[in-house]
């Protein structure tokens, strides 16, 4: 069996080698700073519809995906949970991701369970504070208001500026090991990092770093930071997210030629090879199937994407959240 071999043999790289034949081997994992273990590849779930997520996650599991990223924010945890059931896949054999929206977070517990039930299971394997950005909660108990907006003000969130993501994580770093094996951010730089690291009540340190991350926007020094510290960096939109201009960039297109492989495989191995684990999203069944597939790439290949940045510097999701998010500058 694959993974006995792969767990015969020294490092990431050797497996990478065989996963272009053998894409089962693509379910490899890393260790967290709690000692549970990450599949490198998850499937993406944001922008999919429920019946789109439903047939996404089943494809995904039964194609050998081991792990799912979701969000309350999604609105399509049913799905996942549903697909999940019916793949008939042990649960313990899958990670699930899931994460606590901003107007939730000053009651982890409340939005974990909430989370739990809508997914039909009684663990997952990662809740992330989705953003370091409590908002008010809604007024009213309409539990699927996300954006709650200033009245004054009505293109601008309505923070809860009497709390912070400190408060959230105290409470976060306590919940029930039952309920969630390991616990970890989301959208954190450089700078928030050490604000949470060096709080007097931070006594966990984050199991994983959720971030945006590709061959645009690198961040070279938030991964050191992280690798430096133990938390586990996981790269959100590896693809560029929806109608991608990285999969038409000039040396990504030249590179996967070179290499005989899609774009798309070049920058999801890219990740890999740098040791992140990445999320790519997709209700093709096709893609789904095709972004397992991880290669090795050479170290002139590895450079060249990694200094992409400089002449093309991109940040896809920026929104003004009120407070600081993304106050490390993108480096050049
Ligand atoms: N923590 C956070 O704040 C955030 C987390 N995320 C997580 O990261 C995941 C991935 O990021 P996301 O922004 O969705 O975008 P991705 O970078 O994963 O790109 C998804 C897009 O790429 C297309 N695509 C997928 N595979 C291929 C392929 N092989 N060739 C060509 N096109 C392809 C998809 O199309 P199609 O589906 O039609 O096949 C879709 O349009 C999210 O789904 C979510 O789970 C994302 C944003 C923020
Ligand atoms: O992952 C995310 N999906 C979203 C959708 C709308 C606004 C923010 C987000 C995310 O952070």
């Amino acid at each position: 069996m694959h993974i006995s071999i792969l767990k015969r043999t020294a490092g990431l790289l050797t497996w990478i080698n065989s996963c272009t034949t053998t894409p089962d081997s693509c379910t490899e994992t890393v260790k967290l700073n709690d000692g549970n273990e990450i599949p490198y590849v998850a499937l993406g779930c944001w922008k999919s519809s429920p019946e789109d997520t439903y047939n996404a996650v089943l494809t995904a599991i039964k194609s050998g995906y081991k792990h799912i990223d979701t969000a309350h924010v999604y609105q399509n945890e049913e799905s996942v949970g549903k697909a999940i059931k019916d793949s008939g896949v042990p649960r313990e054999e899958l990670f699930i991701t899931t994460k606590l929206w901003c107007t939730n977070h000053r009651d982890p517990l409340t939005a974990l369970n909430g989370s739990l039930k809508r997914l039909g299971l009684d663990y997952v394997d990662l809740f992330l504070v989705h953003w370091p950005v409590p908002l008010k909660k809604p007024t009213s108990d309409a539990d699927e208001q996300f954006f709650v907006m200033r009245k004054d003000d009505p293109t601008k969130f309505d923070n809860d500026f009497d709390w912070d993501f400190v408060k959230t994580w105290e409470l976060v770093q306590k919940l029930p090991i039952s309920k969630c094996k390991s616990v970890g951010v989301s959208n954190m730089s450089v700078t928030n990092l050490k604000t949470l690291l060096n709080a007097p009540s931070t006594t966990k340190v984050p199991a994983c770093n959720q971030v945006e991350m590709h061959p645009y926007l690198p961040q070279h020094a938030l991964l050191e930071f992280c690798q430096e510290n133990g938390i586990q960096v996981q790269a959100y939109s590896p693809l560029g997210s929806t109608g991608s201009p990285l999969l038409k960039d000039e040396t990504i297109l030249e590179l996967s030629k070179e290499l005989g492989i899609s774009p798309a495989t070049l920058v999801i191995s890219w990740a890999v090879n740098r040791k992140v684990v990445v999320l790519p999203k997709s209700v093709t069944p096709s893609r789904i199937e095709s972004n397992l597939s991880i290669v090795q790439l050479p170290d002139d290949v590895m450079e060249k994407i990694s200094l992409i940045y400089k002449t093309h510097p991109q940040r896809l999701l920026c929104r003004d959240w009120g407070v600081p998010v993304f106050n490390d500058e993108i480096e050049t």
